[in-house]
């Protein structure tokens, strides 16, 4: 693989996305980009190219469909020029569990857990093999606060998270990088799908300063990378907390409290 692997972004037509590759082009990447809006590939491609002069390919697709799917799975299976994934491609939907529809929460689970589990599938046995490149998976804080009451949604990304931590597990050891990467509100089109008017809401984070912090988590090898979190301390503790259980949570016997008294 080369010192300046080829990027395949998904949801590359707007968003985080289109950030993520036009940052990528800039330090010099080839990308693959992926999405199912051509024009607005074609338009972002058009500009890359002639700013940054690296080789764009538009690989149209929608990924909760079964044969685009597969094209996309194809590719990095195949193409060894990829050397990182972005799994970006993502949407949420609005209301609450009981207003939403099982087609919608389906399409939803589709798009950001399976077409994501799948892709890393596809590129990792290569990687794994080349012993070196990288996955960045976008998550969301809502995948740790069911508070936020996007309960589907936020499913969707504990499942991203929980999914980098296991990859990052299996394939660190053999040189492939993983990266969490949980943005909070950024101001990008998710916003309209949800229904939210995202003038009414606060701290809401710029998307170019979004992924410039992701990708200071990536250049440091980060496994999770909080970029709204400013007190780093408390996933820390968070996530120490969970260790703490390790080697604890395997026994025989159930624990005390579950056994009846007399
Ligand atoms: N913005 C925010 O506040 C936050 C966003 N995130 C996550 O960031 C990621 C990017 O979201 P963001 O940029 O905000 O959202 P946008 O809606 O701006 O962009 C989503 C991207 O995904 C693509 N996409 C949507 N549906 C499909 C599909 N069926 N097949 C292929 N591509 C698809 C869209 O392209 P097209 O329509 O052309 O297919 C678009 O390029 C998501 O995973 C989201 O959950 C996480 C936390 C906060
Ligand atoms: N994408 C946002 C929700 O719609 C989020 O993850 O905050």
């Amino acid at each position: 693989m080369s010192q300046n692997p080829a990027v395949l972004i998904t949801g590359a037509s707007t968003g985080i996305g289109a950030i993520y590759a036009e940052r990528f082009a800039r330090r010099g990447h080839d990308l693959v980009l992926v999405a199912r809006d051509v024009t607005r590939m074609e338009a972002l491609a058009g500009r890359l190219r002639q700013e940054t002069g690296v080789t764009i390919d538009i690989l149209p697709a929608d990924l909760t469909q079964a044969s685009d799917l597969a094209k996309v799975e194809a590719r990095l299976r195949d193409d060894a020029r990829i050397g990182i994934l972005v799994n970006n491609a993502g949407t949420a939907i609005g209301r609450t569990f009981v207003e939403q529809s099982v087609d919608e929460m389906t399409r939803l689970v589709a798009l950001n857990a399976t077409a994501l589990v799948r892709l890393a599938g596809a590129i990792a046995p290569r990687l794994a093999e080349a012993g070196e490149g990288a996955i960045v998976n976008i998550g969301s804080v809502v995948g740790l606060v069911p508070e936020f009451g996007m309960t589907v949604y936020g499913a969707t990304k504990a499942f991203v998270l929980f999914l980098s931590q296991g990859l990052a597990h299996e394939l660190g050891p053999k040189g492939v990088y993983i990266q969490a990467v949980l943005p909070a509100t950024t101001r990008t089109e998710i916003w309209d799908h949800v229904g939210a008017d995202l003038d009414a809401m606060s701290n809401v984070m710029e998307v170019g300063d979004l992924v410039d912090a992701a990708l200071v988590g990536f250049d440091r090898r980060e496994l999770v990378t909080i970029p709204p979190l400013h007190d780093a301390g408390l996933w820390d503790a968070f996530d120490g907390a969970r260790k703490a259980m390790l080697g604890k949570l395997v026994n025989a016997l159930p624990a005390e409290r579950y056994r009846r008294l007399g």
